[in-house]
């Protein structure tokens, strides 16, 4: 038994101070229920995925989501994390539940709340996620992190700089088309090629314009068993949902290959018989330009070394062979962490029923989805198709 996507709705990504995580989590719950065309007595289970806990004095989260509808009240509801995959696992555990069929309607709400979290506060928990004693000097939270791994790339296989551009680039570019992005500004290559005082080196290689944006926002999807999904007014199938969890150190793993990653996407091509070639688009993990090209390679777009090559070649452009985030990605729409991979799956089913707007690509029929946690640490794969 698989599942199915058969509602979904998107808070605007940006600066949010005048919501708070509740008012946040409510507007989309309520919203996607009413997209799936159902009444909250209708849900078995609910799946929040947060990961900044703590921002109140009881932490308590899961409970949130309850206070969207009274009908709510009672039902199993459970809060997900896993760093900044924490959207995507709440989703694939919603899969599960539907799976092992003890629930047919499931409810996936993701929120974060970054620009209003106390700095120190968020900048702990984001460093204790992406660090390890044992790696060696302490670095600057997770821009530290990915730059490390630029540098190794960039030692290894020589300066990808012009690489790196070009993702950022197209990711801004396709940013300007959707409504649900922080950033919709066309910042041209040039800009993101060169350091200047408005783009200053961050970590390593990576300026500003290599990272992805600190983000207040929400989303949430409704899934169902199939059968469910046949009366829905739209059904987008989970061919595949894989899951792949790496050890944190990255001493102990080669940080340049994406292996999780690699495996994730092997998977699920192999699970739902499917290959790169026969996808429409993917939405991919772009935390930084760096992630993004490492991942072309990991899913086998590229050879090893030749990412960034790839990217110059202009084939994940929107109107390349294939586009890769056509929804600006976390460069440009966003990264509120908890919301990242519900956003992406709720964007991703958007495309295949062809109700995503300025950002729609032409004829999509199956979809692929990469959200990571850490330096593919947590790697979580989707492969989607609409089938109603
Ligand atoms: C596995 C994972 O997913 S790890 C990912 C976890 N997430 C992160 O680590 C977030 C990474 N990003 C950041 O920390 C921040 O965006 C930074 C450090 C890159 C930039 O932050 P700051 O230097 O404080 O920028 P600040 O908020 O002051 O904004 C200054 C200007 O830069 C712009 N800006 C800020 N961040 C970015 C960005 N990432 N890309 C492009 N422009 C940006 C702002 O819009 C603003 O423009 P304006 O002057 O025209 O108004």
């Amino acid at each position: 038994m698989t599942a199915c996507i058969i509602g979904w709705a998107h808070t605007p990504f940006g600066r949010h101070s005048e919501e708070t995580v509740e008012s946040l989590v409510t507007k989309v719950a309520r919203e996607a229920l009413e997209h799936a065309g159902l009444e909250a007595a209708d849900i078995d289970e609910i799946y929040l995925g947060h990961f900044n806990a703590g921002f109140s004095a009881q932490d308590f989260t899961a409970s949130l989501v309850l206070q969207a509808d009274d009908d709510f009240r009672f039902k199993p509801t459970t809060r997900v994390e896993n760093a900044c995959a924490t959207g995507s696992a709440a989703v694939h555990q919603g899969i599960k539940a539907i799976r092992a069929g003890v629930a047919r309607r499931v409810l996936v709400v993701g929120v974060e709340q970054m620009t209003t979290t106390p700095g120190p506060q968020i900048g702990a928990n984001l460093l204790k996620a992406s660090y390890l004693p044992e790696d060696g000097d302490t670095p600057a939270g997770f821009a530290g992190v990915f730059g490390k791994i630029a540098d190794g790339y960039f030692q290894k296989y020589g300066d990808q700089s012009d690489g790196l551009a070009a993702i950022a680039a197209k990711n801004h570019k396709n940013g300007v088309d959707n409504p649900w992005a922080q950033m919709r500004k066309d910042l041209g290559y040039e800009f993101c090629r060169t350091e200047s005082e408005k783009n200053p080196y961050v970590a390593g290689p990576l300026k500003r314009t290599d990272c992805s944006l600190v983000s207040d926002g929400a989303a949430a999807i409704v899934l169902s068993d199939v059968t469910t999904a046949m009366q829905a007014p739209r059904a987008i199938l989970f061919r595949a949902a894989e899951h792949v969890q790496d050890f944190l150190p990255m001493s102990k793993r080669d940080i340049l290959a994406f292996e999780g990653c690699a495996l994730g996407w092997k998977r699920a091509f192999a699970n739902s018989k499917t290959s790169l070639d026969d996808l429409s688009f993917v939405e991919t993990h772009d935390c930084f330009t760096i992630a993004e090209l490492i991942e072309y390679e990991a899913m086998g777009l590229a050879k090893p070394g030749q990412g960034g090559d790839f990217a110059m070649s202009g084939e994940t452009r929107k109107d390349g062979r294939l586009p890769v985030n056509p929804s600006g990605g976390l460069k440009a729409k966003g990264h509120p962490i908890g919301a990242t991979g519900v956003s992406m799956h709720a964007l991703s089913a958007m495309q295949l029923a062809g109700e995503a707007g300025g950002i729609q690509v032409k004829d999509a029929t199956l979809g692929g989805i990469f959200n990571m946690g850490g330096a593919a640490v947590a790697n979580y794969v989707s492969i989607l198709e609409r089938i109603r």
